[in-house]
């Protein structure tokens, strides 16, 4: 009988504060241009681990602010970077963590994401117009955050993601895009923030899903992929959002994401063996996460944020 395996929550701790500190090391000049994005995986997998006091608050706030265009409203990747609403999601994330969006100008943030809107309800990614519907959640969960979906058409943008529905039940990048289980959560996650998962087949999509569970319990992308770990979010949170997540194996997923632990120097892997990494360490305990593990807080799934933050956001009465 293999041993049972644990999280060994100690040592990944230990993993993100040291990596947070090292900026020339290979992992974190290679992050260099989306360092915005480490930043929102890292510290979203200390909260999950209750280990935020790990790190200064003002430090992380200040450096995140030092990201931020004050003529355009947007943030960069890192420092000096251009504008772009991947990382402008990842620095209100981060904000949202620290319960400090009291440092925003919320009204010129959101007409950063609000000018990136196309006629046909799309979203561009910055202003070379790159079109995904990647930016469509993203664009709708910062809005959201920030109290200000009424910026933008609502109607329009949830008309072009169902354009990207396919046969299979799934979503793809752009209209007639393949279904990607990255691309599904996006989708998937934008309709549940609107309100208009009515526009979902459930058991169709749940069906696509629970067939990206391997033999080894993990979970791929797309059909005939190898599993990697970061899908045990991308799969488990859409079929959380849909209510078909008793469609697949929890405790062999589990197994999986355990079995992918650099349990001496802290860190997971995409897939056992290989070199860890922060992307893959956040997406590895937020499956944990939304699969109930001992020790590790929830998270809400549509958000991607721990779900005593979100109830702050959405519940506090000061609005
Ligand atoms: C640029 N990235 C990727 O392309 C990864 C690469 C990968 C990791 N394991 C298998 N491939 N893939 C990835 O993010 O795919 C998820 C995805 C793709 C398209 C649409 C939605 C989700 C990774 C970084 C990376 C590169 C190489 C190795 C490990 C991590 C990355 O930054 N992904 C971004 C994609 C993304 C940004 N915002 C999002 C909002 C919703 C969904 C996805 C994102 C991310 O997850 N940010 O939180
Ligand atoms: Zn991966």
């Amino acid at each position: 009988m293999a041993k049972q395996q644990e999280l060994a929550a100690g040592e990944h701790v230990r993993y993100i504060v040291t990596a947070e500190k090292k900026k020339d090391s290979f992992e974190s000049l290679v992050m260099e241009h989306l360092r915005a994005s480490g930043a929102y995986w890292g510290l979203t997998t200390l909260v999950l681990l209750h280990k935020l006091h790990a790190v200064d608050a003002s430090e992380v706030v200040d450096w995140i602010m030092s990201c931020y265009h004050p003529e355009s409203g947007g943030f960069g990747g890192n420092v000096g970077h251009d504008p772009h609403v991947l990382y402008t999601l990842s620095a209100v994330q981060v904000l949202c963590l620290f319960d400090r969006l009291d440092v925003l100008d919320a009204d010129k943030v959101a007409d950063y994401v609000t000018g990136l809107q196309n006629e046909d309800g799309s979203f561009s990614g910055d202003i070379w117009g790159e079109v995904d519907t990647r930016f469509s959640y993203i664009s709708l969960c910062t809005l959201s955050l920030l109290h200000r979906l009424h910026k933008i058409n609502v109607e329009k943008a949830v008309e072009y993601i169902v354009s990207c529905k396919n046969l299979d039940g799934g979503f793809g990048a752009m209209p007639g895009g393949e279904s990607h289980a990255g691309q599904i959560f996006c989708c998937v996650g934008a309709l549940a923030i609107t309100g208009s998962l009515h526009h979902v087949d459930r058991d169709l999509l749940g069906w696509w899903l629970c067939e990206r569970q391997c033999r080894d319990g993990g979970l791929n992308g797309r059909p005939e992929k190898l599993a990697d770990v970061c899908y045990s979010w991308w799969v488990l949170s859409s079929l959380i959002m849909i209510d078909r997540v008793h469609w697949i194996d929890k405790e062999k997923l589990a197994k999986f994401i355990l079995n992918c632990q650099d349990k001496e120097n802290g860190g997971i892997s995409d897939r056992p063996d290989n070199a860890v990494d922060i992307y893959h360490t956040y997406f590895g305990v937020a499956g944990l996460s939304l699969m109930e593990y001992p020790g590790v807080k929830p998270m809400d799934p549509a958000y991607a944020l721990p779900l005593d933050v979100v109830n702050r956001i959405f519940l506090s009465k000061q609005q």
